[in-house]
């Protein structure tokens, strides 16, 4: 500040006093609780009233120009400034017993030479700079959201010890899938929604080679194909219109040296299916907008509740691509064939949610476990996790009963009455339709935890809104 405001051919004495007189100074002055204007030598050319109130200084300010500054302000680092030339843009000083923030900057004229200096006290409470203080810490400290997004992202979160079960057609499966860690190959996990392939995948990752390395999963539902590439194979900077104009990372890239989780393959467009087949054949790939080919070293665990051998049929998925995942394919039961499974994943999940909330334990009675035991649990395990904490949550007493689960008893009942017969499909579309609008209702609106809470992909649920004219 001030220097091309200060004419070096004018004295000293003068160019400080035009500095003083500019209307600047009055507006700077009085955004804040006091300035001074000192000499090269650190004597007060001036000091404003508001700051000499503020020192309690007996006199007129006025009568302190010439004086040297530490006469009025005894710990004042104006000399520092003017001696060294150099700022202290943002301190604290302790002004009659109360910190304050303060500013000091020398003033120099057109010839570069200090001639000056010139201090403001900005905020009588620190209370000011609470978000400034506090937001240093955040960035310091820290980690932003997107460093942690991306250190959980690259760790498996699940292992075998997560994947509850017991039931022989279980222990089948874990074993089949501990055989698959070992081996690194590519892993096709199928199964309905909800039987936890993701759960597995982690698990296998976990239990790998690569467990040290990243596990990074790309949900092909979940993300526009319009964005998926660029998430996919990252991007070069400025590579299409609204790119991060330093170019992005691609997931691929994300899980050099360790999993790539391909979740909802099935719902991968062809043209993406292309370049995903060149990964799987040649481990290498370009970033959109470059020319570089990036060589990686990635194991691929890719899973879908689709039915990929006939997609293979009906041309919607390359059958080539559908070999070069189906080296080790997994079948993960539905819950309905895991005897005894549920009882188990009950009591586990009701611990969880007892746990994490202030409610007491809550079980079901002989007649609402008959119930869950024998409901078909389309959705799976999510569906039974949805079910079980969302009558946790609403649940009076100790002991969760059918009335508690009336709406799984509900679906079943329906098919029962004579008196309500309609041609089947129309009483499905019905019912389907009733449960989006249901969930929608419950979740407020809110598409990806409706989703959630029918235990269906996004895609699947935008395909049946859509389907039911709901949007
Ligand atoms: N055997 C299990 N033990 C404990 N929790 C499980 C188990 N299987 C699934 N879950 C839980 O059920 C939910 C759904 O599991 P997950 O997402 O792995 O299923 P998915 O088969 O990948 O589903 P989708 O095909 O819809 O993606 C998750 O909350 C998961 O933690």
């Amino acid at each position: 500040m001030a220097t091309s405001i200060s004419d070096s051919r004018l004295p000293i004495e003068a160019q400080l006093a035009f500095i003083q007189d500019n209307p600047l100074m009055d507006l700077l002055d009085s955004f804040c609780e006091g300035s001074i204007i000192v000499d090269q030598k650190a004597r007060i050319r001036w000091l404003s009233d508001k700051y000499r109130l503020l020192l309690e200084l007996p006199e007129d300010a006025a009568k302190y120009v010439g004086r040297p500054v530490e006469e009025a302000i005894p710990n004042s680092m104006m000399r520092q400034v003017v001696e060294s030339g150099r700022p202290i843009l943002l301190d604290l000083m302790r002004i009659r017993g109360t910190w304050m923030v303060v500013t000091r900057m020398p003033i120099r004229d057109d010839q570069d030479q200090v001639i000056g200096g010139i201090g403001f006290v900005f905020y009588k409470q620190l209370d000011y700079m609470k978000p400034l203080v506090e937001k240093f810490g955040r960035l310091r400290g820290v980690p932003t959201t997107a460093e942690k997004q991306l250190a959980d992202m690259r760790q498996a979160k699940y292992s075998f010890a997560d994947f509850i079960g017991q039931s022989p057609v279980i222990r089948e499966l874990i074993r089949r899938a501990r055989q698959a860690a070992e081996l690194d190959t590519t892993v096709l996990l199928l199964g309905e929604t909800g039987t936890g392939k993701e759960v597995l995948a982690h698990a296998i990752h976990h239990a790998s080679v690569r467990a040290e390395r990243p596990f990074v999963g790309v949900n092909m539902a979940a993300i526009p194909e319009s964005l998926l590439e660029a998430e996919f194979f990252g991007a070069a900077p400025g590579a299409y219109t609204g790119a991060d104009r330093k170019g992005r990372i691609g997931k691929i890239q994300l899980a050099d040296g360790g999993t790539l989780f391909l979740d909802e393959v099935g719902d991968l467009s062809l043209s993406l299916q292309t370049k995903l087949l060149r990964v799987l054949q040649e481990q290498e790939f370009e970033a959109l907008g470059s020319n570089r080919i990036i060589r990686v070293n990635v194991r691929i665990i890719a899973a879908t509740s689709r039915n990929l051998k006939q997609m293979v049929e009906t041309g919607e998925f390359r059958s080539d691509l559908y070999y070069r995942l189906n080296v080790l394919p997994i079948e993960v039961p539905p819950l309905r064939d895991r005897e005894g499974d549920v009882e188990l994943l009950v009591g586990n999940m009701l611990r969880q949610f007892c746990d994490a909330s202030a409610l007491p334990f809550r079980k079901p009675n002989a007649e609402a476990m008959q119930l869950l035991r024998t409901y078909h649990w389309p959705g799976n395990v999510r569906e039974l996790h949805n079910t079980l904490e969302r009558a946790f949550i609403f649940a009076e007493g100790t002991e969760l009963t059918v009335a508690d689960f009336a709406h799984l008893q509900g679906a079943g009942e329906k098919g029962n009455r004579r008196e309500a017969v309609k041609p089947l499909s129309e009483a499905m579309a019905e019912a389907e339709r009733n449960f989006l609008k249901q969930a929608m209702s419950a979740c407020n609106g809110n598409r990806s935890a409706s989703a959630k809470a029918l235990g269906i992909s996004r895609a699947t649920f935008y395909e049946k809104l859509q389907k039911h004219e709901l949007i």
